[in-house]
């Protein structure tokens, strides 16, 4: 685990932490994500979730593409995140088709072609899976720094749909930090798995903020 230099800003804890997760092998990534797969196909959580949002791995994100197939080959539907042309600091999940077709986003990030007939309210789902730069044990999610998925669950935390989706952030457990500085937007996680461990977040921390 990384002794966070309580001095560092988030944006230098980010530029680390990325590097960080660049540095894996491919091997190293295709080892971690089947130990993803392991860790979570029999999970519970993942055999009742009928509506689950995942991400498209990049950047050196540990990658959730087994549980996704798996989550399709069960029936599942599947969201991605779609960032919205306008407002740009909006992000929606919208389902996956079979004939799919694919956009980048702006920041070069494969996205289905916006669709507003196959996007889903975020409190609907039953799990939202989150990439992240680094976690902390508490649920502390610190991600690129577009604040879109604190945005997307604002308003579920601070409503009545405290219990809205599941929000599992996915990690390689060289991402895990002692404790993150807390922002007071930051949406707390309610359970991380990594390549290694399933860290579950006391329910007392759910929505502190
Ligand atoms: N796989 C994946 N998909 C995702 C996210 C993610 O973290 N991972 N997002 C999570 O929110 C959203 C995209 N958020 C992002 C925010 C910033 C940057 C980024 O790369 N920033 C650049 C600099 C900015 C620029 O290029 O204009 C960088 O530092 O490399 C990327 C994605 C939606 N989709
Ligand atoms: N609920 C919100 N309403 C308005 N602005 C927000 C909200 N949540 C976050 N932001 C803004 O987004 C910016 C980035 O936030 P932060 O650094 O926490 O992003 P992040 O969680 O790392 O990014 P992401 O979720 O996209 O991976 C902050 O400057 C913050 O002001």
């Amino acid at each position: 685990m990384i002794q966070v230099n309580p001095s560092l800003s988030r944006a230098q804890l980010r530029t680390q932490l990325r590097k960080q997760r660049r540095n894996l092998s491919p091997s190293q990534q295709t080892l971690a994500a089947q130990q993803l797969y392991r860790q979570f196909a029999q999970h519970p959580l993942f055999r009742r979730a009928q509506h689950i949002a995942f991400y498209l791995a990049g950047d050196g994100e540990i990658n959730p593409q087994l549980l996704l197939q798996e989550a399709l080959q069960r029936g599942k539907h599947v969201y991605l995140p779609v960032l919205s042309p306008w407002p740009k600091t909006t992000m929606v999940f919208q389902r996956v088709g079979v004939q799919q077709q694919w956009e980048k986003n702006r920041f070069g990030i494969l996205q289905p072609r916006w669709c507003a007939a196959d996007q889903r309210a975020v409190w609907t789902l039953d799990a939202v899976f989150l990439p992240l730069v680094g976690f902390d044990p508490q649920g502390g999610r610190l991600g690129m720094g577009g604040g879109f998925y604190d945005r997307c669950f604002a308003q579920l935390c601070r409503s009545a749909h405290r219990l809205g989706p599941q929000r599992i952030g996915l990690a390689h457990e060289c991402q895990r930090v002692a404790q993150l500085p807390v922002e007071p937007w930051d949406v707390p996680l309610h359970a991380v798995v990594t390549d290694q461990q399933w860290y579950a977040v006391p329910a007392s921390t759910d929505c502190a903020g």
